[in-house]
């Protein structure tokens, strides 16, 4: 089953081409590391795929059936988003990010706490569940907006540089979780430039070089283009 299908997707901003005809497929259960440069296009195509960044054109299609352009809201539950920076609320406490994110993709209340207290445990927030997000520091805000992403079971999960930020014991944690989804057909494409840590996770990566998809692949074949690059 594909869980996502770009096909000949631009995205265009004051008439920059910052996605140009990009195509590609995410088979279920798989992880994609989307690799390039520094404005590559790696956040923006995410962007685009989440629906924050118009198309000028393309397709996006998910699990073979829902078209964004016309199931918007669909594809909306369909996926979770990690943005590189989080996207926090000044007039939410930790604890009111996770119900928010709970409840608007519909858990079970149940389920959503269990989830919550697992999580927290690991990502060890435990004591501030009921602080305001100024008063975190930057990796403690990076791990309420994991969370955040983290909660529901989407088909697909987008990921925007997944450790910025976090310590050594987060990073070990989070790799354990999104090995966890991937276990129960999660989709996941997630932008790095910690290439060593993905190689030994991801299955394909799709190489991004000015908006156009310069390759793409089995990570395999990756590791072999990029020695190549590296001699
Ligand atoms: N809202 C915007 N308006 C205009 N240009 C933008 C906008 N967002 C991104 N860009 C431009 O699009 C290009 C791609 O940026 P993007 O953030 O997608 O790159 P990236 O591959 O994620 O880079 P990085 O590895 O640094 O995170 C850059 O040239 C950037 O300046």
């Amino acid at each position: 089953m594909k869980t996502l299908e770009v096909v000949e997707l631009s995205v265009e901003i004051d008439q920059n081409l910052l996605i140009d005809h990009a195509s590609f497929t995410l088979e279920e259960g798989t992880i994609t590391a989307l690799v390039g440069h520094n404005g590559a296009g790696k956040s923006t195509l995410l962007k685009a795929i989440v629906g924050m960044l118009s198309k000028s054109q393309g397709k996006i299609i998910f699990n073979e059936t829902y078209h964004q352009d016309e199931d918007f809201l669909t594809c909306k539950l369909l996926l979770a988003y990690l943005p590189e920076e989080p996207m926090l609320l000044t007039e939410l406490t930790v604890m009111q990010h996770f119900q928010l994110y709970g409840m608007s993709y519909e858990l079970a209340k149940n389920e959503m706490n269990q989830r919550i207290e697992e999580m927290v445990k690991g990502f060890e927030l435990s004591d501030k569940l009921n602080e305001y997000p100024e008063s975190l520091s930057k990796g403690m805000r990076q791990k309420v907006q994991t969370i955040c992403a983290l909660l529901p079971d989407t088909p697909l999960l987008l990921i925007d540089e997944p450790f910025m930020g976090l310590d050594i014991y987060a990073i070990d944690y989070f790799e354990q979780l999104m090995k966890e989804k991937v276990a129960k057909g999660t989709t996941i494409l997630v932008t790095t430039h910690q290439l060593d840590r993905m190689k030994g996770m991801a299955d394909n990566y799709i190489m991004l070089q000015q908006g156009k998809i310069h390759s793409q692949g089995p990570i395999d074949q990756f590791v072999t283009i990029d020695r190549r690059m590296d001699e």
